[in-house]
């Protein structure tokens, strides 16, 4: 169950082919991420999912069900989406961006609006920040609300469009963070686009590596990606080629190891001593195993 992408294919009216014979599955109560440098087909593969898109070849199944016979309004509205630089109507209050699904969907305005209001709470804003316009809001609260709306009507499937692209490291990394903390919570089946290693890499229980000219380079868990790249372009995209990826450690003052980056530069401490490497649990290299501390 969950969403399966099979043999399937776009191109574009004028010409532009964007992806060549995708199949991969999204597994229920997941996250997926699609992961590529930009114009390799994540977007168009993402919007085939609510049918903004429509594949010129193979077939879409959500539960097993193939969605081309989807009525395609029905279909975007039981879908969450989040868009990149969270799409918010800026002549609307914070609070009737995310009460505007609900209200589609036929809920009375008063219950959609005390929703809305525990929506915002669930992604960390205080629902006092619901009057004001998008405007008025910093742009990691505007990217919280893109995510409360995607959430409106408690869809089963969240679709996700570089949804914390738009702000700074700090506050991505933030976002970052509460997406995994309310996905341990709401186990929604997430398809999420980006272009950065170190989101897909702590987002995705599942990496779709896209090549330019839209295919498939990889699909796995960010630790078969790291320890068995697939051939050389995903051995670069990801950095392991270069070394990059591989950390050391050595020994430092008061008993705890230093971890180094392949330059040399010290990036932290940590608090056990490196044990026996098993280099499959280990994609790092070098740093000891989570049960040794
Ligand atoms: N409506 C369209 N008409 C024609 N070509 C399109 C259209 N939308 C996308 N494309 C082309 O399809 C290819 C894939 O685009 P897509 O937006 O899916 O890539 P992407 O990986 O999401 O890129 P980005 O990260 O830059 O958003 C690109 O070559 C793009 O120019």
């Amino acid at each position: 169950m969950g969403i399966e992408f099979r043999h399937v294919e776009k191109t574009y009216p004028d010409g532009a082919q964007a992806v060549r014979d995708i199949s991969f599955t999204v597994p229920s109560h997941t996250t997926t991420v699609l992961l590529g440098s930009s114009g390799c087909g994540k977007t168009t593969l993402l919007r085939m999912v609510n049918r903004m898109v429509d594949p010129t070849g193979g077939q879409l199944l959500i539960d097993g069900e193939d969605i081309a016979g989807a009525e395609p309004v029905r279909l975007r509205r039981s879908i969450g989406y989040v868009m990149q630089h969270s799409g918010l109507l800026p002549h609307r209050r914070v609070i009737d961006n995310v009460a505007t699904g609900l209200r589609l969907n036929g809920a009375a305005r008063g219950p959609a609006r005390s929703q809305a209001e525990e929506l915002l709470e669930l992604v960390g804003l205080d629902p006092a920040l619901g009057r004001r316009y998008p405007d008025q809001l910093s742009g990691g609260q505007q990217q919280r609300v893109g995510v409360a709306r995607g959430l409106a009507g408690d869809p089963n499937i969240l679709l996700m469009d570089e949804p914390f692209g738009a702000v700074d490291p700090l506050v991505r990394l933030e976002l970052q963070q509460q997406m995994k903390r309310l996905q341990t919570e709401l186990r929604k089946t997430v398809l999420l686009v980006t272009h950065d290693i170190e989101e897909a890499l702590s987002l995705g229980d599942q990496i779709i590596l896209l090549r330019p000219g839209g295919e498939i380079a990889q699909a796995g868990t960010a630790q078969e990606l790291l320890s068995a790249p697939a051939d050389d372009f995903v051995a670069r995209f990801l950095g392991v080629a270069q070394g990059r990826r591989r950390l050391r450690t050595s020994a430092g003052q008061d008993g705890e190891w230093v971890v180094t980056d392949a330059e040399g530069r010290p990036l932290g401490v940590v608090e056990a001593p490196p044990g026996p490497v098993h280099p499959r649990a280990d994609p790092s290299g070098s740093v000891p195993p989570e049960d040794g501390r």
